[in-house]
């Protein structure tokens, strides 16, 4: 089975050097792998795409050394450019995930291949209708939020009129009944919005601040991961 056929986003790490308060990139990889995290996006605004293809590099050395290579997805945000070079020197990379003003997902699919993941952040304004008649043909999963407003995304969440919409709950739960193709949801995401999240039928979280500016990142990843579990092993048992 492909790792796109296996795709698990429930614990999704989002990281890039401008996160990590100064601490490698790869050492909170690290740490939210050994935690449980099960799905890894490379992301940076300030890294050239040589210190991205060495981070991308790096990541899917430490995927590797913890046994997770077919298992553990490892994303490039934004720069299918940088995927398609890392690939080229033999660097395992399992997809992209691109925003609606990015490279299309015709695009990354035709350069990527079958066997790849493309995940594509949800439009903000008319969210649901956006969700239900976009053509997901070629995308393994909607990126949505935010949850709360976060300063490692300023822009997430703004409307046409320029006001941030952050989601409620309901909302999440709306988008994962009415969505064809499985979400992740982030943007300001606590340890105390697991529970609630895991609620909504969304298939999983994504983090950037939670685990890569905690104090201690693999307690924090490692909270993030039982919260979810948990909720998760509730729900089941309360159904019966
Ligand atoms: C899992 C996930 N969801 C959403 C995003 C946001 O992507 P995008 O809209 O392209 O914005 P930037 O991240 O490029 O600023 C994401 N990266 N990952
Ligand atoms: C919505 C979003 N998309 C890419 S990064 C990001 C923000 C993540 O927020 P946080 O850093 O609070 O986890
Ligand atoms: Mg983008």
């Amino acid at each position: 089975m492909s790792i796109r056929e296996k795709l698990d986003i429930s614990a999704y790490l989002v990281v890039g050097p401008e996160n990590t308060a100064g601490r490698p990139v790869v050492t909170i990889i690290n740490d939210a792998l050994e935690a449980g995290f099960t799905c890894v996006q490379i992301r940076s605004k300030v890294a050239s795409a040589r210190e991205l293809i060495e981070l991308t590099r790096q990541a899917s050395e430490v995927i590797a050394q913890a046994g997770k290579s077919d298992d553990v997805a490892l994303l490039v945000d934004d720069r299918l450019d940088v995927i398609l070079a890392a690939r080229k020197q033999g660097i395992k990379v399992d997809g992209i995930h691109v925003g609606q003003s990015d490279i299309p997902v015709e695009v990354c699919r035709e350069y990527l291949g079958e066997d790849s993941i493309v995940g594509l952040s949800a439009r903000t304004y008319e969210l649901f209708e956006y969700i239900q008649t976009a053509d997901v043909t070629q995308v393994d999963y909607f990126g949505a939020g935010p949850l709360h407003e976060t300063q490692t995304k300023p822009d997430c969440g703004l409307d046409r009129d320029g006001k941030m919409v952050t989601r409620s709950f309901a909302d999440i739960s709306k988008l994962a009944e009415l969505s064809p193709i499985p979400v992740v949801v982030g943007g300001g995401v606590k340890l105390v919005d697991i529970p609630p999240l895991a609620q909504t039928g969304v298939h999983g979280f994504f983090v950037v601040t939670a685990v890569s500016e905690a104090d201690n990142p693999k307690l924090a990843a490692t909270d993030l991961v039982k919260a979810w579990k948990l909720s998760k092993h509730k729900e089941t048992t309360e159904k019966w």
